[in-house]
C-alpha cells in the first residue's frame, strides 16, 4: 500500500485515491521539517514511508499532531513494516521528536482501527457531550484538576512527568500560573456509554479575565473550584457572578482537602451562606492526589446539560479562539453550534466575508488530533489558509459558502485599562517587532495597538492592555516566543475629558475625548471637566487585617461601599477606587499588609469627574514631553518628588548644574539640582593670597554660567529607558 515516491513529495493524486498519503523522505531533521508543509497541504491523514539511505528501511506512520523546531513534532502511531532492517532510522527520529510513540502492528489493522476511532469522535451523539470550564481564584487548584481529568480520561499518561499539561506557554511554567485558556477533549466513559467532554481550562488571575468569560460561551457549566484551606477569596466570587449571569450550571468542589490545615466544612458554609448552595451539592476533592476525581467527572456527566444545538441545520461555528502557526497560519478554534464541517468544504467568515477552504479539522485532546469532521457540539481547531493575522476575528460567526445564517452573540470586546507604549531597541529592529507584535495579538486578543512616536525611542506602538499582569506576561511571551526584545515604557491609564467651545469641539473631534497618551492632554483652559476611570474593587480579608486594609484603601482614594461578614474570620469588602491607584502596586501591598492573606478583585465601573492635571518633568527649564503624566491634584507634588529624586539618581553628571523640576502648569511642585563637575582650578595654588584663590573660583564660576546659557541639556538614550521603563 505505501508507495515510494521521490524525496518529500506526495502526489496530489495519491491524496485523492487513498484515506492516506505516501511520501518518501530520508530519515533525519531535515527531512521532517520539509516533508511537513506536504503533508499539511493534504486533506487527508498523511501515511508516511520513510527509505533510509535506500536500504528499503520502511515504515508507516500516522501523523497527527506535528509542530517543528520551536515547538513540537508528534505522530501518534507508527507502524512498522516487516522487513525494516535498520531500526536505527527510528531511533533518531525518537531523539529528535521524543513525542512520537512506537506501536508495532500490521498498518491495514491500524488503519482501519483509526478510522473507527475518528468514526467515534465525530459521531458521538450530542446528547453524550459536556462542554463545561473550571473557574477559580489564582491558585486554587484549576490545572491540577484538569491533569488529573485528563489522567483519568486517558487522554495523557499517569506519571508521564508532565505536570501542568495545559499551561503550555513558557511563561505559564515560569510564573506557574496560566494565562492562556485552553481546550481539551476527554472521552469518558459511565454506564456504558460514551460521553465527549470537552474541557476549558482557564486563568485565574483578574487580568486575564476576558479569557474566562470568552471560554464560557462555549459551556454549558462551570467547575467552581474552591481552595479548601484558603477559602472563597475575591475571584471566587467573580467567577461564581461571570457563570450565574451567563445562566450555567455550577458544580461546587472543594479541592486541596488533603493539606493538614483545609477546613471543608467550614468553606462549605462559606459556599452556602454566598451563594446558596445546598450541602450535597458540595464536592470534595484532593486534585494532587486524584481523591474523589472521579465524582467530579460523574457530575459533569449527570449534572450539565448536553449542548443545545442542531446537526441537521446548516453548519455555523463560533471562533473563540486563535494562535498562529508558521506553516499554517492561523489556527482558530471554533464551537460548532450547527450542522457539521469537514476537510474540503468552503467556508465564510460573516465578519470579513472572505472564503476560505477548510485544510483540516481537529480536536485538542490535548494535543492537535485530525478528524474527518466536526460535528455541532463539539469543540475543535480548524485550518484554512488564514495567512493575515486579522483575518481571524474572536467572536466572528462561521457557516458554509452559499448557506448564510444568522449571527451567533459575539463577546463584548475587552477593555484595555493599561496603557503602555513599547518601542523596539533600535530602530532597525521595528520590522521584526511589528510582526511579533501582530502574531502575538492573535493568541492575545484582548490587547489593543495604535503607533506611537517619541523624539527619543523612535516610532513604536501604544498597547493596551488589561492589567499589569497582563503586559508583563505579553513582553515576556514577545521575548520568549518571537525572539523580539522590546522597551516598555511605564503605565498608565484612560482618561477622558470634556471640551468646551465650537472650535474646540470641532479641533478635538469631538466634545469628549479620549487621553491615552499624556502628551495629547488638552489645555485645561478649554475643558469643563476631567474623567477618571474607577472599579469596583472587592477585597476579602481575615478580620485581623480590617484596620490596615482599610487605611490602604483610604490611603488610594478609596471609597467604602459595602462590608459582609463571610464567616467568623472572614470579610467581604466593596471599595469604589480610582483605577489609577490600584494598576500599579496596589496588590502587592495588600498582600504584604495581610501577610497574604487577603484577596482583590476588581471589575470597571465607569468614569466620574476628577480634578487631574498634568505633571510636566522640566531639565534646566525645558519641558521633556516624554517624562510628563496625568496624576490626581491631590498627587501631583508627591509624583513629582518621586520622578525627580529618580532622574537625579539616573542622569549623568555634566559640566553644567541641571535642575530637575516637575511642574504643574506655571506652579513648580518639586525640585532636586543636580550638581555639576567642577574641576579643582585651584590646585595649582601653594600658599599665596586668599584673594588669589577667590578670584580663581569667581572665574570659574563666571564660565559655568555662561555655559549654562548656551548648554543643551541632553538626556542619554538609556537615561531615558530607565526613567521611562517601569
Ligand atoms: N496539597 C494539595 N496541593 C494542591 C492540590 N491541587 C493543587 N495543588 C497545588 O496548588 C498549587 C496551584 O495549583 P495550580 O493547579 O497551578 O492552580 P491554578 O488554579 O491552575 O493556578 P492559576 O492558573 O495560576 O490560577 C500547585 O502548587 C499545586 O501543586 C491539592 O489537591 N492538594
Amino acid at each position: 500500500m505505501a508507495r515510494r515516491n521521490d524525496f518529500g513529495v506526495a502526489s496530489r493524486t495519491t491524496c485523492e485515491n487513498y484515506l492516506q498519503v505516501s511520501l518518501s523522505f530520508i530519515v533525519s531533521a531535515a527531512a521532517i521539517c520539509r516533508c511537513v508543509p506536504c503533508v499539511q497541504s493534504c486533506s487527508a491523514v498523511p501515511l508516511i514511508t520513510i527509505d533510509y539511505h535506500s536500504q528499503k528501511t520502511q515504515f508507516l506512520c500516522t501523523v497527527s499532531y506535528y509542530k517543528i523546531r520551536s515547538q513540537m513534532f508528534s505522530v501518534s502511531k507508527i507502524v512498522f513494516y516487516p522487513f525494516i532492517k535498520n531500526f536505527c532510522c527510528l531511533d533518531n527520529i525518537l531523539q529528535i521528536y521524543p513525542r512520537i510513540k512506537r506501536k508495532t502492528t500490521s498498518s491495514s489493522g491500524t488503519n482501519i482501527r483509526k478510522d473507527e476511532k475518528q468514526q467515534k469522535h465525530e459521531d458521538i451523539p450530542v446528547e453524550n457531550i459536556r462542554n463545561f470550564s473550571i473557574v477559580a481564584h489564582v491558585d486554587h487548584g484549576k490545572s491540577t484538576l484538569a491533569d488529573r481529568l485528563l489522567e483519568m480520561t486517558g487522554a495523557i499518561t499517569k506519571n508521564s512527568g508532565t505536570s501542568q499539561v495545559l499551561d503550555k506557554l513558557q511563561v505559564e511554567r515560569e510564573r506557574g500560573i496560566t494565562v492562556k485558556a485552553q481546550t481539551a477533549s476527554l472521552k469518558y466513559t459511565l454506564n456504558s456509554r460514551e460521553y465527549l467532554l470537552n474541557l476549558i481550562d482557564t486563568p485565574g488571575h483578574v487580568d486575564f479575565s476576558s479569557e474566562v468569560s470568552r471560554s464560557l460561551a462555549a459551556c454549558q457549566g462551570v467547575i467552581l473550584l474552591v481552595d479548601a484551606n484558603q477559602g472563597v477569596q475575591a475571584q471566587t466570587v467573580a467567577n461564581f457572578y461571570i457563570a450565574f449571569g451567563k445562566d450555567l450550571v455550577i458544580i461546587p468542589v472543594l479541592n486541596k482537602i488533603d493539606l493538614k490545615n483545609a477546613d471543608p466544612v467550614a468553606v462549605s458554609g462559606q459556599l452556602r451562606t454566598l451563594f446558596g448552595f445546598s450541602e450535597n451539592d458540595i464536592l470534595k476533592v484532593s486534585a494532587k492526589l486524584g481523591t474523589g476525581v472521579e465524582d467530579v467527572l460523574k457530575a459533569i456527566v449527570n449534572r450539565l446539560p448536553p449542548p443545545p444545538v442542531n446537526r441537521d441545520a446548516p453548519f455555523r461555528a463560533l471562533l473563540f479562539d486563535s494562535w498562529y502557526d508558521r506553516y499554517r497560519g492561523a489556527v482558530i478554534l471554533v464551537y460548532v453550534t450547527d450542522g457539521t464541517v469537514q476537510v474540503g468544504d468552503e467556508i465564510v467568515t460573516m465578519h470579513s466575508g472572505k472564503n476560505y477552504e477548510i485544510k483540516s479539522v481537529g480536536l485538542l485532546r490535548p494535543y492537535e488530533e485530525p478528524t474527518y469532521k466536526l460535528s455541532a457540539g463539539q469543540v475543535g481547531y480548524l485550518t484554512c489558509n488564514m495567512r493575515s493575522t486579522k483575518e481571524a476575528c474572536i467572536g466572528d460567526t462561521l457557516h458554509h459558502r452559499n448557506q448564510p445564517v444568522s449571527v451567533l452573540p459575539g463577546f463584548k470586546s475587552a477593555n484595555p485599562m493599561v496603557f503602555a507604549g513599547v518601542y523596539p531597541m533600535d530602530q532597525s529592529q521595528h520590522v521584526t517587532l511589528r510582526s511579533a507584535i501582530e502574531k502575538l495579538i492573535l493568541n492575545d486578543s484582548a490587547v489593543t495597538v495604535s503607533t506611537d512616536s517619541s523624539p527619543a525611542l523612535g516610532q513604536g506602538w501604544r498597547l493596551g492592555f488589561l492589567g499589569l499582569l497582563h503586559m508583563e506576561v505579553f513582553s515576556q511571551r514577545l521575548e520568549q516566543e518571537y525572539d523580539a526584545q522590546a522597551i516598555i515604557t511605564a503605565p498608565s491609564v484612560t482618561y477622558k475629558a470634556r471640551i468646551f467651545g465650537e472650535k474646540n469641539v470641532k479641533h478635538y473631534g469631538g466634545s469628549e475625548i479620549t487621553i491615552t497618551n499624556p502628551a495629547y492632554f488638552p489645555d485645561p483652559c478649554i475643558v469643563t471637566e476631567f474623567l477618571e476611570p474607577m472599579v469596583m474593587g472587592t477585597i476579602i480579608t481575615p478580620d485581623t487585617y480590617l484596620g490596615s486594609v482599610l487605611s490602604l484603601c483610604m490611603e488610594r482614594r478609596g471609597t467604602q461601599q459595602s462590608s459582609t461578614n463571610i464567616d467568623n474570620h472572614l470579610v467581604m469588602m466593596k471599595f469604589l477606587l480610582p483605577l489609577n491607584e490600584i494598576v500599579v502596586d496596589f496588590h502587592d501591598h495588600l498582600k504584604s499588609i495581610s501577610s497574604g492573606y487577603a484577596s482583590f478583585d476588581y471589575e470597571e465601573c465607569g468614569f466620574v469627574p476628577s480634578k487631574l492635571v498634568k505633571l510636566n518633568i522640566l531639565l534646566n527649564g525645558i519641558i521633556v514631553e516624554e517624562l510628563s503624566m496625568v496624576v490626581h491634584a491631590s498627587k501631583a507634588s508627591s509624583a513629582g518628588r518621586k520622578i525627580c529624586l529618580k532622574l537625579k539618581d539616573i542622569i549623568p553628571r555634566q559640566l553644567v548644574e541641571i535642575a530637575i523640576q516637575a511642574a504643574v502648569g506655571g506652579k513648580i511642585v518639586a525640585r532636586e539640582t543636580l550638581k555639576a563637575y567642577r574641576k579643582d582650578v585651584t590646585a595649582k595654588l601653594y600658599g599665596g593670597d586668599v584673594t588669589r584663590r577667590k578670584k580663581l573660583l569667581d572665574r570659574q564660576a563666571e564660565g559655568k554660567k555662561k555655559m549654562k546659557l548656551v548648554a543643551n541639556i541632553k538626556l542619554p538614550r538609556e537615561a531615558f529607558i530607565d526613567v521611562l521603563k517601569r
